[in-house]
């Protein structure tokens, strides 16, 4: 890196005159510059032509490729010049990091309103990017700026010295994956725990992880954990900072904060290397988010923010009781035996639940609000008394609830997982309805209503258990169609439109008519048809998540099983 202190920038470059300075990179600088045949004034970006690490020269290459997206700026000229390698781009306005320096003058986050704009400008940014076939690979607040005088609530991405063509020109496929060891690629603060603590190469996945971390930063008071003590400046700073960034739960970032946010962050981390990111799902959740709260029109990013206030804050995570490197495996390991033994007992006996025909159809099944009184039974104990044992980071496992007669804090899959374990042992009709009821508890009680692997191996079992448990049923999770996340999205030229997904309202009408249609069913097999179908609907929409209808369909799930005993 050039001493940037000792450089004397030259006044006249190509056409343009050298104006003020803007601000100063890694490289070079960039100057206001105005074209002396034009007035066109512009941004400059000045690097010398023997820069050990040329980023004006890589960036050149991303320019043309990139001309025409929304929110990404016109190349106006380039070239080299004396000892000069110059750029002339859109003269943009004021970067995300100069807003938030200012913001957290005044206050500890950012609004939601503010946060969601972003979410969906820069998703929208990095889709335009990657479906171009370049990954950014520095996303940061600093390279996140606002448009033109006259584009002033379009966020632009800037600053492609890192970028990458993911997609081979010739072979017209994805790089290949690595585990050679390699230099990092990235920023300290929001590049991913795998490409900055496990040194894999980048991905699409790895650009929006670090827009996730960069989302739940700007929610966070005084910032990411690992950002608080400035750019590391020994290798042992550099470890431990990893080592914070990699430790870091998705469940204890986002504490107090929308569930979306830790799904967002999950969801990164779980895309294969070359996987499409599923930006339209996200894009989506994040409208959602806006128009739960009353903001509209967030494609438009308004500063100041019409709504000020912040709504969320990221609160404080408890102290774990025992983490995975902290050399306490074996009390770990007993807890989570305990959270793993079978507490259902007694029910060793041979299934005799699925089809009976000789039931009768009773037409008034209770009303599902009546169900709800049926909860006492299985209710969990106070959460006093239980024990955390919320361990894992990586797994859809991270929302705690109290649970289970043995007094012991389950985690939302062990508790799931357990459930799914006794309905397959349920010996009658009853016990299955109160264990249905159970599944609405477990799920109304967690923060996160996202139907996870363990929740839809609940509806597994409650088919196979309603239709005939003596045969074998497919699992329910083999009929997935979410189009970023089935098998035939791998493929990076996967257009991933979600065409099969299911609309907020599609879902809204299907749930509401499997409700109607539950009251009605005659049998269990006929119950055990609407199971599946309601799995189906869950699965193609957005979030997987158990919204108001969706408990409404399964309470009076609960209260037909019952009826038809
Ligand atoms: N087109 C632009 N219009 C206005 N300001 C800009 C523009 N491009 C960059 N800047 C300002 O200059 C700063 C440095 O620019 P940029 O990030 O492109 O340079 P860099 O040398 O690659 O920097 P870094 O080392 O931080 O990655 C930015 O944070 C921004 O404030």
């Amino acid at each position: 890196m050039t001493d940037q202190s000792r450089l004397s920038y030259p006044k006249l470059i190509a056409n343009y005159l050298v104006g003020q300075k803007l601000g100063a990179g890694f490289s070079g600088a960039i100057f206001i510059a105005r074209n002396i045949h034009t007035n066109h004034e512009v941004a400059l970006k000045l690097q010398p032509i023997n820069e050990p690490c040329p980023t004006n020269k890589y960036e050149r290459a991303f320019y043309p490729v990139l001309q025409g997206g929304k929110g990404l700026p016109t190349l106006w000229a380039a070239g080299q010049e004396g000892p000069w390698d110059y750029l002339a781009i859109d003269l943009l306005g004021r970067s995300l990091d100069s807003i938030h320096r200012e913001l957290m003058m005044k206050q500890d986050v950012w609004d939601l309103r503010s946060v969601c704009s972003i979410a969906v400008q820069v998703i929208d940014r990095l889709r335009t990017m990657h479906t171009r076939g370049i990954l950014h690979r520095d996303i940061q607040l600093g390279n996140c700026v606002l448009g033109p005088a006259h584009k002033t609530q379009t966020i632009y991405m800037i600053d492609f010295g890192f970028s990458k063509f993911f997609i081979d020109p010739n072979t017209k496929r994805h790089i290949p994956d690595s585990k050679e060891p390699r230099d990092f690629i990235g920023n300290y603060w929001f590049s991913s725990v795998r490409v900055h603590c496990r040194n894999r190469v980048p991905s699409r996945r790895d650009d929006m992880e670090a827009l996730a971390l960069m989302l739940i930063h700007l929610l966070t008071p005084g910032g990411l954990s690992w950002t608080r003590n400035g750019v590391p400046k020994t290798d042992e700073a550099h470890d431990v900072l990893m080592r914070e960034k990699r430790l870091a739960r998705p469940e204890d970032l986002c504490r107090g904060l929308p569930p979306i946010f830790e799904e967002f962050l999950r969801d990164c981390r779980r895309l294969n290397f070359n996987q499409r990111p599923d930006y339209e799902r996200w894009l989506e959740d994040f409208y959602e988010l806006a128009n739960e709260h009353g903001y509209e029109d967030i494609d438009r990013f308004i500063w100041p923010s019409p709504y000020p206030a912040p709504t969320y804050r990221v609160t404080a995570a408890p102290k774990p009781m025992a983490r995975r490197d902290s050399g306490s495996s074996e009390l770990e390991g007993v807890l989570n035996g305990i959270a793993d033994m079978h507490l259902g007992g007694g029910f060793g006996d041979r299934q005799v639940l699925g089809e009976r025909p000789n039931l009768v159809n009773r037409d008034s099944p209770a009303p599902a609000k009546d169900d709800a009184k049926g909860k006492g039974k299985g209710k969990p104990p106070a959460k006093a008394d239980v024990i955390d044992l919320t361990t894992s980071s990586d797994e859809e496992n991270a929302n705690t609830r109290a649970g289970t007669a043995a007094g012991v804090r389950l985690t939302k899959a062990a508790h799931l997982a357990q459930l799914a374990r006794e309905i397959n042992a349920a010996a009658d009709n009853r016990a299955l309805a109160q264990l249905v009821r159970d599944f609405v508890l477990v799920m109304q009680e967690n923060r996160s209503k996202m139907l996870t692997k363990e929740g839809f191996a609940v509806l597994d079992a409650l088919h196979k258990q309603l239709g005939d448990p003596s045969v074998f049923v497919a699992p329910l999770r083999t009929t997935r169609v979410r189009a970023s996340h089935g098998a035939g999205s791998q493929n990076e030229n996967s257009s991933g439109a979600g065409a099969e997904r299911e609309t907020r309202q599609g879902k809204m009408n299907k749930l509401w008519r499997l409700a109607m249609d539950v009251r009605g069913a005659g049998s269990n097999a006929q119950l055990a048809k609407l199971v599946a179908e309601f799995g189906a609907v869950i699965n193609r929409s957005s979030g997987r998540t158990v919204t108001k209808d969706g408990f409404g369909f399964l309470n009076g799930l609960a209260a037909r099983i019952e009826a038809l005993s």
